[in-house]
């Protein structure tokens, strides 16, 4: 995970000395993979089984693949198309569709990175578990207060002004993948093809319907995995040649989709699906254990540790610069936009973290914590996600940007099935994850209001009543069903 530090003049990086180094594309095309994967790849393989058989596991990878790829491509066609655009992924949602939606989209994303992390913290004790038994599980009162103590030295090390993370990113990267490829290799060797074939569709074999409830269990994972392709992107503006950032974007994401493919896939060559579901966290560490013995796990968690450290870090940094540059574009209340004298967004960060805190005890009332705060990660991003590829739509089939007679089919295309990729994960997502994201979304309209007033415009137009009713019944119906037990985390 990289991010851009924050500038101040709401340009960004203008003057000559603050521009980073140019790269070149093997090593660009690593920045795209590493901003990628972070923690997700390393529990993977047991989360798609969870819901999934082999065969469906492949249905999913397939509808991904296609549906990143479009996405991905979308916002390097923006990036390009859309220079004037430069807060990133919610001044797509702004200019193309309003303020409301513009609000909603920052808040989407802001939430799904701060909602990442505590992912990040039960999976990171989970790892810290495997040497230190008194985390073992990463979701007790020890790993609690072990989170506790890490989120609050980063937010120290930020506050004191820490914005870069590029060598972070460098040894991140490194440690990332050097584990990952080592288990694809060395699970290679014991890789059964009948024990991947065994019961392909599920037990009773193919059924369309089971099939396809199967193929829907997986959209969170799968897009869970990929967030931070928006990153991606914008990192292969770091191109020394400008023929480099197309492909380096095409290839990093293929890659990141080979290498996930394989995790998941190879897995199930050496476990049965139901070992597999049941397998203790991360489930890298402990499939590549039984192929190798103690020392596969040691391996694997040490670059867990090490990889999501840095992610961590660097989700931090993003998430509140997100309210941040938002409150500077009269997008958020101008509270979020509050510096100290390192420059650290310290009012965001203090919001950012201090939720990433209330969460933290969600460990104690979730028997799935992990499973719980990447769903809900993923699902908030959908809104932030399909705008974008709405967006995408809208603009190439607009004027700006475009020479006159420019042709426009192939990013159309790529809009058309980033938006379709969108639809369907709201529909994947399913009711349960909605109105609890709604039960997030729905507070956050009183910021916009806020930040409205802040600017002169008093009083809501007809569609952002309208949205704002939507969210709040939805938000009602969320807290009713939870008070019912229909409901729970
Ligand atoms: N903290 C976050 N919001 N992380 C989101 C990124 C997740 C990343 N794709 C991973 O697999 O780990």
């Amino acid at each position: 995970m990289v991010t851009k530090p924050h500038d101040t003049t709401g340009t960004s990086g203008t003057s000559p000395a603050k521009q980073q180094k140019k790269l070149g594309f093997f090593a660009l095309t690593a920045v795209v993979v590493g901003s990628m994967i972070g923690g997700g790849a390393f529990n993977l393989a047991a989360d798609m089984a969870v819901g999934a058989s082999a065969g469906a596991v492949l249905i999913g990878w397939v509808i991904t693949g296609i549906g990143i790829i479009a996405l991905g491509l979308s916002f390097q066609n923006l990036t390009m198309r859309r220079p004037d655009l430069d807060g990133g992924i919610y001044s797509y949602a702004r200019a193309g569709f309003g303020p409301f939606v513009g609000f909603n989209s920052a808040w989407g994303y802001w939430l799904s990175a701060w909602l990442g992390n505590v992912a990040y913290a039960t999976l990171l004790f989970s790892s810290v578990g495997y040497f230190f038994p008194v985390f073992e599980g990463g979701q007790n009162l020890a790993s609690i207060l072990g989170a506790s103590v890490l989120l609050w030295l980063v937010h120290a090390l930020i506050l004191r002004g820490v914005h870069e993370a590029s060598l972070v990113n460098i040894i991140t990267t490194i440690a990332k993948l050097v584990p990952i490829f080592a288990f694809i290799t060395l699970i290679l060797f014991a890789f059964n093809l009948d024990q991947f074939t065994f019961q392909f569709f599920g037990e009773g074999g193919f059924n369309f319907s089971s099939v396809k409830e199967q193929v829907v269990s997986t959209m969170l994972v799968t897009l869970w995995v990929f967030i931070g392709v928006e990153g991606a992107v914008v990192l292969s503006g770091r191109a020394n040649k400008r023929s480099d950032i197309g492909k380096a974007t095409v290839i990093g994401l293929i890659g990141t989709l080979i290498i996930y493919v394989l995790i998941s896939v190879m897995s199930l060559g050496v476990m049965s699906n139901a070992d597999l579901a049941t397998i203790d966290r991360p489930a890298m560490a402990y499939i590549l254990e039984s192929v190798v013995g103690q020392w596969g796990a040691v391996l694997i968690n040490i670059g867990l540790v090490i990889s999501v450290l840095g992610a961590w870090l660097g989700w931090t940094l993003l998430a509140a610069e997100i309210p941040y540059i938002a409150a500077k574009d009269g997008v958020f209340p101008k509270w979020f936009a509050k510096e100290n004298k390192n420059e650290a967004p310290v009012n965001a960060l203090w919001l950012t973290n201090g939720l990433i805190q209330l969460f933290l005890f969600t460990f104690l009332i979730s028997d799935a914590a992990y499973t719980f705060a990447f769903s809900l990660a993923s699902s908030a991003i959908l809104i932030p996600y399909a705008v974008s590829a709405f967006f995408q739509v809208k603009v190439s089939r607009g004027e700006i940007g475009y020479a006159p007679g420019e042709k426009r089919t192939r990013d159309l295309m790529l809009g058309l099935v980033a938006s379709a990729y969108g639809i369907w994960l709201i529909y994947a997502a399913g009711m349960d994850y909605l109105l609890l994201t709604t039960l997030l979304y729905a507070p956050g309209t009183l910021l916009y209001v806020k930040a409205q007033r802040e600017a002169g415009i008093k009083g809501l137009t007809k569609w952002e009543w309208t949205g704002t009713a939507v969210l709040t019944v939805l938000a009602f119906a969320a807290l009713i069903a939870m008070w019912n037990g229909n409901l729970s985390i």
